[in-house]
């Protein structure tokens, strides 16, 4: 599957409408990020290949599966960072593959700080992690790092973008499948989403500026 998929469920709708809120403290801002990456993940993961197992009960023997490919996480630092735990819990044997990006103030261009991807033996599935998909140019360079380094499938999970990021990411990578939360329609000249729900990262490391 390919494309954008604005997940739909009114556990969502509900946690969002706290997660947007000024006023809700960084501990149930994360809370909250955690529930709807967990969400998120549910919808994204519907198409992991399994390889049929045995398992014995305790009465008997049974058909079972596991997974039969490997998994990636990608969260892109900060703020991706508070996705990783509830996306672990429901793929305990995935990877974690940090990338360091950061939006430069001045451009909002994404400039790279840290990325140790292995040479070689890509893995399966990767899944990005970040909760704000804005101008779509920091999801853009982790795609183009994923590319270069040979994973054939990547899927973008993110709480919030916006319709301009969408569209941006979608023109570089037209096969690139995108699990959002909610669009909201419009960046400000500060390239922040409207109505949005501020700077992530900050919130969710109670780091006000
Ligand atoms: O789509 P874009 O226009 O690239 O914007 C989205 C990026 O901006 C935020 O990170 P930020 O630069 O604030 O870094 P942080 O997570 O360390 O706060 C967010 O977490 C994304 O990574
Ligand atoms: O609105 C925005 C845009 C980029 N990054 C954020 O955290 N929020
Ligand atoms: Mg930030």
């Amino acid at each position: 599957m390919s494309g954008v998929i604005e997940v739909q469920h009114p556990l969502i709708d509900c946690h969002l409408t706290r997660l947007r809120d000024a006023r809700t403290p960084s501990d149930e801002f994360r809370n909250l990020i955690r529930r709807l990456a967990t969400l998120l993940a549910y919808e994204a993961t519907q198409d992991l290949v399994v390889e049929k197992t045995q398992v014995t009960t305790p009465l008997t023997t049974t058909d079972g599966s596991r997974l039969a490919e490997r998994i990636g996480l990608v969260p892109i630092l900060r703020a991706g960072l508070g996705m990783i735990d509830p996306v672990l819990d429901l793929i305990p044997s995935a990877e974690v593959w940090h990338l360091g990006l950061y939006r430069d103030e001045a451009t909002a261009e994404p400039v790279e700080y840290y990325s140790k991807l292995p040479p070689g033996r890509p893995v399966d599935v990767a899944l990005i992690l970040d909760p704000m998909l804005a101008t779509g140019g920091s999801v853009t360079a982790a795609l183009e790092t994923l590319k270069r380094w040979g994973v054939r499938r990547v899927k973008m999970l993110s709480v919030l973008a916006a319709q301009e990021g969408i569209d941006n990411v979608s023109r570089a990578f037209p096969d690139s499948q995108i699990y959002v939360c909610r669009i909201d329609p419009i960046l400000n000249d500060s390239k922040f989403i409207v109505p949005g729900l501020g700077d992530a990262g900050d919130r969710i490391f109670n780091t006000p500026r």
